[in-house]
Order: structure tokens, then sequence, then C-alpha cells
């Protein structure tokens, strides 16, 4: 009894406080260290940017448990884990974590660099992840620097930035499913790079493994000879210190000197709400340590260094990096515009020359975004702002329509990277927006004088399909183009090459790469195959083939603007560009899913495709009230009142277009064609 009263008079506000006092007090005698950590987790967290230097100033009691100057460049390897979709880069690397010990080894470590909500729940990587692991190998230490990288196409911008940190990668392929289209993309990323290539052949405790086919696969496909390949399971732990091994003799250390100036490019950079920019650097030469000032070569600022370290793959923080290593860097910087991704940082007392960096990302998707109410508006702002920090391939453009107000206009990487950021937004800002018809980035060379003063150039780009100019001023209209490149077991050719086909692709290429599977490229218009290409491929192939794609520059198109109009009124978010021969059978597939995606209204409502005047294709929608009550004889009122709020709660998901009711995921719906 007198036990219970005690620790409830502990657990009073007052007390509490007075005696976590007292735990400080102690704390601070006996070890500084963890002291410094509570007082930087309790109070810190909440200031804001400008008082990181003096959080900074806390962490400096570490203890560097790391001695980076052990670890010459000729001892260190930088390499990344490249891969088609689910092949297991993630798993391989939890396995390389663990046989590090830069993880404990538990039944729980699944997909470890995965941190982000979305890349959990979808089983995906969206974000390259890097971790430094401490290798002991026949007496000596290693420091070997791995990044994961995402396997989906509309994140290969994320790769290529990976591999100009490393100077090799491993290239892992499915015992079961062989090589696919994105480890053929991505093998070419690395090849061109230089880089030396580990192939991992993963997944052969499968019971359909088979790694000898794979092995002739990557022999005649890659020139890599098959006794190069590593069979592993990274499932199991199988063998995987073999991968291990094959880094240390196969990747070659970086080129870097200590002796030189010191020179680190930007290779990923992400936003600390508290703590500002943290970039991703790799070394290429000379040392930088805490309180150097280094200048960025993009905007020639400069900024004291607050925080360096390693990422293990938490932050660790240390004193120095050294030229050969990758790590992060904290200097204050409080916009990511300022640690641009590709720029080099070098000390202010010795400058250098900036290194090449990359290309920047290209849009190839752009699509409208608008709060579902008005009043939503600043917090949505606010949200996109925060989440365009994070990932600075989205551009961001203002924008407003007649019916869904204010918003902006979002240009992405592909279709998969645009459901990601609208996921993110929704689960890390509980923010809900509608997103329009997705369209990509057409071309149109003027030949109105008046209009191409007002452009400031003949050509011009048209992200929003409301403003495709009229053929009357234009002399030539321009459609992007990619460069796909299918794989597929051979049984399922003739149906790819007829989907193919009506997707306007043209054949450039077709080889086997076994007795089984063939290799096709095409050339596609990029606003064929964006929003459902792949997953038609998928389902005729029973999921057996596989696609990706790359740019292939712009080519002259016949192009028109298509208006849907419901109940004779044009909504502006379904305007879409299509080419004349397709216009057509486009309009009627629109219009059939339309009236398939909007709920039947009290009055009946006109479904029309249009190209100017002229209607294409019409469906009706009948008339209908759904009666929520139907089921709900006599009974508790109260009931009856839940069932109507909830019919008015799914109201407030629609939007009002007109006097039509139209749902908020409609707009991509209506894109999704059938092959005919
Ligand atoms: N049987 C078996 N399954 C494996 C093995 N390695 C990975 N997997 C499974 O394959 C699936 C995909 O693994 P991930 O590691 O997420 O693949 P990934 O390449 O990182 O995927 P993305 O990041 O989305 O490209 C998971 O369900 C893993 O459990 C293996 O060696 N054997």
């Amino acid at each position: 009894m007198s036990l219970c009263l005690v620790k409830r008079w502990c657990e009073t506000p007052l007390m509490r406080r007075v005696l976590q006092f007292k735990v400080y007090r102690r704390k601070i005698q006996s070890d500084n260290n963890r002291t410094y950590t509570l007082l930087r987790h309790r109070w810190m967290k909440r200031l804001p940017v400008f008082c990181s230097g003096f959080r900074m100033a806390s962490t400096q009691t570490h203890k560097d448990t790391i001695d980076l100057s052990k670890f010459p460049v000729d001892r260190i390897r930088n390499f990344c884990i490249i891969a088609h979709i689910d092949h297991g880069k993630s798993t391989l690397a939890d396995r390389l974590l663990e046989m590090t010990g830069a993880i404990a080894k538990t039944e729980n470590n699944k997909q470890v660099l995965d941190k982000l909500q979305v890349e959990r729940e979808r089983g995906i990587t969206v974000k390259a992840q890097t971790a430094s692991l401490i290798y002991r190998h026949q007496g000596e230490q290693y420091l070997l620097n791995l990044i994961d990288t995402p396997g989906h196409v509309d994140f290969s911008y994320e790769v290529s930035r990976s591999i100009s940190a490393c100077q090799g990668v491993l290239l892992i392929v499915d015992a079961n499913q062989g090589i696919q289209a994105q480890t053929v993309a991505n093998f070419y990323l690395a090849f061109e790079a230089q880089l030396a290539i580990i192939p991992v052949i993963n997944k052969i405790d499968l019971k359909n493994a088979d790694p000898e086919r794979v092995e002739l696969q990557i022999e005649k496909v890659f020139d890599i000879p098959r006794e190069e390949c590593i069979r592993i399971s990274a499932k199991l732990g199988t063998n995987v210190e073999a991968v291990l091994q094959a880094v240390v003799y196969r990747v070659p250390a970086p080129l870097a000197s200590i002796d030189d100036p010191f020179k680190a490019l930007v290779f990923d950079s992400n936003f600390d709400h508290y703590r500002g920019v943290v970039a991703n650097i790799a070394v290429f030469g000379g040392r930088v340590r805490k309180g150097d000032r280094i200048v960025s070569a993009h905007l020639g600022k400069s900024y004291e260094v607050n925080e360096l370290g390693l990422l293990r793959p938490d932050e660790h923080p240390t004193q120095k990096l050294f030229a050969g290593q990758v790590g992060y860097i904290i200097a204050g910087m409080k916009d990511v515009k300022e640690a641009q991704i590709g720029d080099t940082l070098y000390l202010q007392e010795q400058p250098v020359e900036a290194l090449p960096g990359f290309k920047p990302a290209k849009a190839m998707v752009f699509a409208g975004m608008f709060p579902m109410d008005q009043s939503d508006y600043p917090g949505l702002r606010s949200a996109i702002d925060r989440l365009t920090l994070n990932d600075s391939s989205v551009t961001v453009q203002r924008d407003s329509s007649m019916a869904l107000g204010a918003g902006w206009r979002l240009g992405f990487l592909g279709l998969l990277h645009m459901e990601v950021f609208n996921q993110r937004l929704e689960q890390e800002y509980n923010a809900s927006v509608i997103v329009t018809a997705p369209t990509v980035p057409y071309k149109a060379v003027l030949s109105s004088a008046k209009l191409i003063k007002e452009h400031g150039s003949e050509e011009i780009t048209i992200v929003n399909p409301a403003q495709f100019p009229d053929r009357s001023v234009v002399s030539e209209y321009l459609e992007p183009m990619v460069l796909g490149t299918i794989l597929s077991p051979d049984s399922y050719t003739g149906k790819i090459m007829a989907l193919c086909l009506n997707r306007r692709g043209i054949q450039k290429n077709m080889v086997y790469i076994d007795d089984q599977r063939v290799m096709m490229k095409y050339l596609f218009p990029l606003n064929e195959i964006v929003v459902d290409f792949y997953d038609l491929l998928k389902s005729m192939s029973s999921g057996y083939a596989s696609f990706d794609y790359e740019n292939a520059g712009y080519q002259a198109a016949d192009l028109i603007k298509m208006n849907i109009l419901l109940n004779g009124q044009p909504v502006e978010e379904l305007i879409t560009i299509v080419h004349r021969a397709r216009a057509y059978s486009q309009g009627k597939a629109m219009c059939e899913r339309l009236k398939d995606s909007i709920p039947r209204q009290m009055f009946e409502v006109a479904v029309q495709a249009a190209i100017g005047s002229k209607v294409i294709a019409r469906e009706t929608i009948k008339a209908f009230r759904k009666n929520v009550l139907a089921k709900c004889y006599g009974g508790d009122i109260t009931r009856k009142m839940k069932l109507l709020k909830k019919q008015a709660e799914g109201k407030k998901k629609m939007r009002r277009i007109g006097n039509v009711e139209v749902p908020k995921d409609a707009f991509i719906n209506v894109l999704k064609r059938k092959i005919k």
C-alpha cells in the first residue's frame, strides 16, 4: 500500500521534474556524454535551425569510436547495390549490415535501409540509402561504404547519382527470374561510369532457382565470364561472406589523395527541420573537419561545418572525413537548394575546380494537385514545400482551375513517383489532395510572330493541356519519345508485339538472351506508356515480362486537344492531348471509364468527348439516388443519422464540376486504357 502511494507521488508532474533534474545532475558527474544526449533530446528538438551550431557543440562530447584516420584510401571500398525491382538488394544490404556488426542480428531485420513508411508499405525502395561497414579480413580492417538503390525505373536518377560516389557495383539477379529490364538498364549505368561490376545471383534457395541459366544470360548479355558470378541466398545468408570478399578484391580503392585540397561531391541531401540540410558527400580529396569553413561551388556561399560523420546506417558523428570516404555533413544550410545534388564543396582557403556533377532530373509526368477544400490551401502548400525539400526531383508551379480552385502543377519522374509523392503527402502531412489526369511535356513550334515575342522563343513546352496552343498559331507539335526495353519469355512475344503496336511503338531490335527469353527494344511516344502500359504488359505475360525505358528526345506528331464535357460543360481538368489517329478510340474509352467512375446523380448526365465543337463520343449516366436508408426498416433514429452522415462524408470526397459530383480518383482512372 505505501509503495503504491510513493509510486503515485513520484509520478506527479512536479515530482517527475524534480526527479529528472536529479538524474541529470548525477549524470553530469558520472557520464558527460549521456547527459548531453538527454539534454539534446528534451530541449534541442524544439529549437529551430539557427541553434544547430550549439546543438552540434553538445555532440562534440561523443567519443569517436571509429578513428577514420586508420583507413587509408587503399582500405576503403565504395560500392552500390543495383538490380531489377524485388531481386533482393535491400535484403542483401540487411545481411551485410549484420555480418559487419553495423546492426544486431535479429529475426526482425527486414529491409532495414527502407526507412520511409511508403517504402515499408509498398515493399519497394524509393530513396537510396548509405551505410558504412567495417569489415575485418585477413587481419586488416576495411571501410566499406554501401549504397542501397531503388529498382524501379522512376527512381533510376537515384541510381545514377549513387553510382557517381562509387567505384564498384553489386549487380543482383534473381536466380529464378533471371535478367530483367532494369537489370539491363542498371548494368549500362554502371558500365558507362566504368565501375567494377560484380554479378551476384540471389535467391538460390528458391525451388525454381536456375543459377546456371542466369549465369549463361549474364555471360551472353553483359559479356561477363560466368566464373565471376557469386551465388547467394540473401534471405538465408548463404555465401554472403563471398560477396564481402569480392568487394575487397574486385572493387578498386577510390582514386583520391589525402594530400590534395579538400574536394567533395554532394550526391544526395535531405532536409531536417531542426538542423537544416544534411548532405551526403563523397570525399574526392584532402580532409574536412568540424569547424572548417567550406564553400559550395554552385552558389559560392560559405558555411561552417557543424557536424560530419559516417552513416552506419544512422548518423555516427566523427571529427573528420578523409579522402575516399563517404559520409554526411551538416553546415547550417537552411534550404536543399544550398546543397544542390551534384554540387562540389571545398575549403574556403583552398578553392578547387568543381566536379562534373549531374544532369538535373527531368520531369516526365505532370499533374495538377488541388486541395480537397480551398480552406486547406495554406496547409497543403506548406506540406508540398516541405516534401519537395526532401525530393528535389519534383518541380512545382502554381496553377488554378475553375472547378478545383487554386493549386499547383507538379512534375514527376514517372507515375509511381507521383503516387509515392501523393501517398507521402497523405501519410506524413495528413494532406488529402485531388490529382488531375497526368500528362507528358509536349512541345509546340510557334508560327505566330506575336506569340513568339510573347514567349521569347519559337519553341514552347506545354505541361498543362488546357494551355495547348491552337493549330492556327503552330507550325509543328512535338511529343516526347522513349526507348523501351522489354524482356519476356518468348511464348508471350505475339501478345506483347500487338500491345506495342497498339501503343504506336516502333520495333528497333529483338534478340534472344537464352533459348527461352527474348529482349525487345521499341521506340514509344512517352504518352502511350506512361499510365498503364506496365500493368497491361505484366497481366498479359502472367507477370513474367519486365519493362524499362530511357529518354529518346522529341519527335513531330499530329496532336490535337480533346475536351470532355459533363452535361455540356467542358471539364478543364480532363482535357487531354491525343494523337489524331487515336482520338476516336481514346475519347470513347474515356467516356466509358467516366461513366463507370462517376456515381449516378439525381439527374441524367451526358458524358461527351469533343474535338473543337465536334462531339466524337458519348455515354449517358442514368439518374439515380442512392437511398442509404433502404435497408433500415423502422429502427433507431441515431442509426439513420449515422448512415446519412456517412453518405455526406462520402460526398465531401467528391468534387462538384458544374452540377456533377466527380470522385477524386476519376481524373486518373479515366486515362487508363484497355487493349483493343
Ligand atoms: N527466397 C528468397 N527470397 C528472397 C531472397 N532475397 C530477397 N528475398 C525476398 O524478395 C523480396 C524482395 O526483396 P527486397 O530486398 O525488398 O528487394 P529489392 O531489390 O530491395 O526491392 P526494391 O527496393 O523494391 O527494388 C522480399 O520479399 C524478400 O524477402 C532470397 O535470397 N531468397
